[in-house]
């Protein structure tokens, strides 16, 4: 057995997704890996927490991994896969998973570490031929701080992932639950089905024209028409910045959030070239009776400058879709390009969690983005493994193979 590749943690970013992404990859490729302090760059001394816990467990599951140091809190973990996929395992072939959490953790959090493994775990066997759904029920926090919520994945991340070859992934929310106004719990299933054969590779060039925005606004029952009216007048007030050579199409939905200290707003710009742009804040600070006129006010206006700023730099991505697009980039086949858009002529930097994203995928798998936006993927399942399954596949993959086969030559 080879030996471990070695992550620190404290590395750029420093927090919870080097370790997701890490040990993503690792169980896919069946690569040995030692991340020592984990989350180190963050308050608190780091470690894992439930979240971080429930997503290295799940994988390891999978994939079979002998792991050592897994448990609360802990800094360093051995884990090692021996497997690409365990053999047994009742979901494979299509079924239900559930991922339990006891705390709000995140459940998207946990969703962005198991999602690449189910989409591309089974491409290659022989199971692959059949394309069955993977309901995944994850319980924990949908609308959590700093992590995407439930609504963006539904209006951004799986848009997204549709628009770059991904089978649809559909959102069943069952119920909320909040890292505010007192922990909650809820849970959400996710449909989704995994890729038969490898992701060709995918270009996010062009970011078209706003075509319409989507507001979505959960806050209490009461705060309702003051939250509409804040909304329809900031529309009012930039919609030049935001549609400028289409007429403009707006839709506002308003969800009771039952939590006189809940307060969630998320913008959602469509364009010209199906590209989905989003921004959103579940306001956490302090909520004070008497106040909730001052609330509404701030996050109307900080959601609206930073959905500008994102349409402004004309990218293909927001910054949060950009870090989360890279494992996909990595392991599609082929050059994959996502313009990360300009700002005064100078091509955007990509964020900490993306340079993050970019240093894991090259210790892992070797890939290397370039300052476009661009990344040779591995061509994930385009393998030996993929080729003996090659008989039992249908005429238009075997097809697809023999032009692989071709590319990679
Ligand atoms: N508002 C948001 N909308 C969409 N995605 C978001 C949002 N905020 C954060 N993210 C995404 O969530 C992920 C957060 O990664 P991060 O390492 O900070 O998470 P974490 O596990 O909570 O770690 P830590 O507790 O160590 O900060 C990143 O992929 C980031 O792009």
């Amino acid at each position: 057995m080879a030996n471990p590749i070695h992550l620190e943690g404290t590395t750029l970013e420093g927090g919870g997704q080097l370790l997701r992404l890490a040990t993503c990859l690792s169980a896919l490729t069946s690569t040995p890996i030692n991340i020592t302090t984990i989350r180190g760059k963050r308050f608190g001394g780091g470690g894992l927490k439930a979240q971080h816990l429930t997503s290295v467990q799940w994988l390891g599951n999978a994939s079979n991994a002998r792991m050592s140091g897994v448990g609360l809190k802990s800094k360093e973990i051995t884990f090692t896969p021996q497997s690409r996929i365990a053999s047994g395992l009742e979901w494979r072939n299509g079924g239900d998973v559930h991922i339990k959490q006891n705390t709000p953790g995140s459940v998207n959090l946990v969703l962005q570490a198991v999602l690449p493994y189910i989409l591309f775990a089974n491409i290659g066997s022989a199971d692959a031929k059949v394309k069955k759904k993977i309901r995944v029920k994850i319980t924990g926090g949908t609308n959590v701080s700093n992590s995407p919520s439930c609504d963006y994945v539904e209006q951004v991340l799986a848009p997204m992932l549709s628009l770059i070859g991904i089978p649809p992934i559909e959102t069943q929310i069952h119920s909320r639950g909040w890292s505010q106004g007192g922990a909650r719990l809820g849970s959400v299933t996710y449909s989704i089905t995994p890729l038969t054969k490898p992701l060709p590779a995918f270009q996010l060039f062009e970011r078209g024209d706003v075509k319409s925005i989507r507001a979505t606004i959960i806050a209490p029952k009461e705060a309702e028409q003051r939250f509409r009216d804040e909304v329809d007048v900031m529309f009012e007030r930039r919609e030049e910045g935001m549609f400028r050579s289409t007429q403009p199409d707006v839709q506002i939905t308003f969800e009771d959030s039952m939590h006189e200290k809940r307060f969630y707003l998320l913008l959602v710009a469509t364009t010209t070239t199906g590209v989905k742009l989003g921004r959103d804040w579940l306001y956490d600070h302090v909520v004070r009776v008497g106040k909730i006129d001052s609330i509404i006010s701030s996050i109307v206006k900080k959601v609206f400058n930073d959905l500008i700023e994102e349409l402004d730099h004309e990218g293909c991505a927001d910054e949060y879709m950009r870090d989360q697009l890279v494992v996909f980039q990595a392991l599609a086949v082929g050059k994959s390009n996502v313009y990360g858009g300009k700002r005064k002529e100078v091509l955007l930097e990509p964020s900490l969690h993306a340079k993050t994203a970019h240093w894991v995928a090259k210790e892992l798998i070797d890939v290397h983005f370039d300052d476009d936006g661009g990344c040779e993927g591995i061509a994930f399942g385009a393998d030996q493994d993929y080729n003996t399954a090659e008989s039992v596949v249908v005429d238009e993959t075997a097809s697809v193979l023999k032009k692989l086969k071709v590319d990679k030559d």
